[in-house]
């Protein structure tokens, strides 16, 4: 049985607004899935629907095998939620907080509060203090710590990152593996692409209401056959350097003296990396891979295949010889 489910799903706002345009997902038990859009896409509103905060205007969605709408408040009890914009009450503590989503949860195993406190970065000292004093990241580490509380089947989480710092984010991560470990689902939306790619087992990308693409990002790398490349610069190009004779090799441009060797498997630049060095004296190599970034723009539409500028990096900014 799936954990998520939707047929045909359509979320129409007034005339104009056509937030979700007929979504078929599938999120399989077990799965880390991520789902992934630019804003508007329609990432929210699908979760709002699979939370029955808001009716679709056609389709169907089921959560946990039961029906989002007549079954919300048995799927409630068994999902972590962390809703876009989490709203807390400041004048309750984080403690407080844990305690009533325990209550409403109906969770009947004694909850370690501290515990799950620690677990999402906060101290028992800060767990005391109202949330109102609260900043945005600790805000945002208490609406998770209120998700995962209570070892829920399947947790639901709204731009889970959102407000944290680089180490919130990575501790965020790492959450959301153990959880998935523990065979939780985790059904969760992002537009920051790296968070997607180091966490998810599967990702559905959203674009303008609908879902343009589905799968491993393998997978969808594979589909558009997008490249991996290195640029490498060197001194003098020999006349007869042979590269397209490597396996793997797609392409060689040369532009002054600097080579751009294209791969679909990014193992193989460093075949090619090692043929130049063995015959030019190398000043620079700079290497860019396929990214998700590079995925992403290309099936919403921002851009099209072949740059992924954002992921590139320098791997060597000293001289290596041959
Ligand atoms: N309550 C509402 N009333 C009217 N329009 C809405 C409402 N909620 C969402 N929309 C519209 O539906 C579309 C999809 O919005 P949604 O919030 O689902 O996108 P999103 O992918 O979650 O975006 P973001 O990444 O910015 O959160 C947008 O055009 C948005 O303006």
């Amino acid at each position: 049985m799936p954990a998520i489910e939707t047929d045909g799903l359509t979320k129409r706002f007034g005339e104009d607004v056509l937030a979700v345009d007929d979504l078929d997902l599938t999120v399989e038990e077990g799965e880390v899935f991520g789902f992934l859009g630019p804003n508007g896409a329609g990432k929210s509103t699908t979760i709002n629907v699979l939370l029955d905060f808001v009716r679709p205007t056609a389709g169907s969605a089921r959560v946990l095998g039961l029906d989002a709408q007549a079954d919300a408040a048995v799927i409630r009890e068994r999902i972590g939620v962390l809703p876009e914009g989490a709203e807390l009450y400041d004048r309750l503590t984080g403690r407080e907080h844990l305690e009533w989503v325990a209550r409403t949860n109906g969770v009947r195993e004694s909850v370690d509060y501290d515990a799950t406190l620690d677990r999402v970065g906060l101290t028992p000292e800060e767990g005391s203090r109202p949330v109102g004093g609260y900043s945005k990241g600790m805000a945002q580490r208490l609406a998770f710590g209120m998700a995962i509380l209570g070892e829920p089947d399947l947790l639901l989480l709204d731009e889970p990152s959102s407000g944290l710092d680089p180490t919130g984010m990575q501790e965020m991560r790492e959450i959301i593996r153990e959880e998935a470990d523990r065979g939780a689902t985790v059904f969760f939306s992002s537009h920051i692409l790296g968070e997607v790619e180091s966490v998810c087992d599967r990702l559905g990308i959203m674009n303008e209401g609908r879902l343009v693409a589905t799968g491993t990002i393998d997978a969808l790398r594979a589909e558009l056959e997008l490249d991996a490349s290195v640029s490498i610069e060197v001194d003098e190009v020999p006349t007869d350097l042979g590269l397209e004779s490597i396996d793997g090799i797609h392409a060689v441009e040369l532009d002054g003296t600097t080579l751009t060797v294209s791969v679909a498997d990014p193992t193989r630049k460093i075949d090619a990396i090692r043929h130049v060095d063995e015959r030019a004296t190398v000043l620079d190599i700079r290497s860019t891979n396929t990214s998700l970034e590079q995925l992403f723009n290309t099936y919403t539409g921002a851009d099209g295949p072949g740059t992924g500028d954002d992921d590139e990096r320098d791997v060597s900014r000293t001289e290596v010889t041959a």
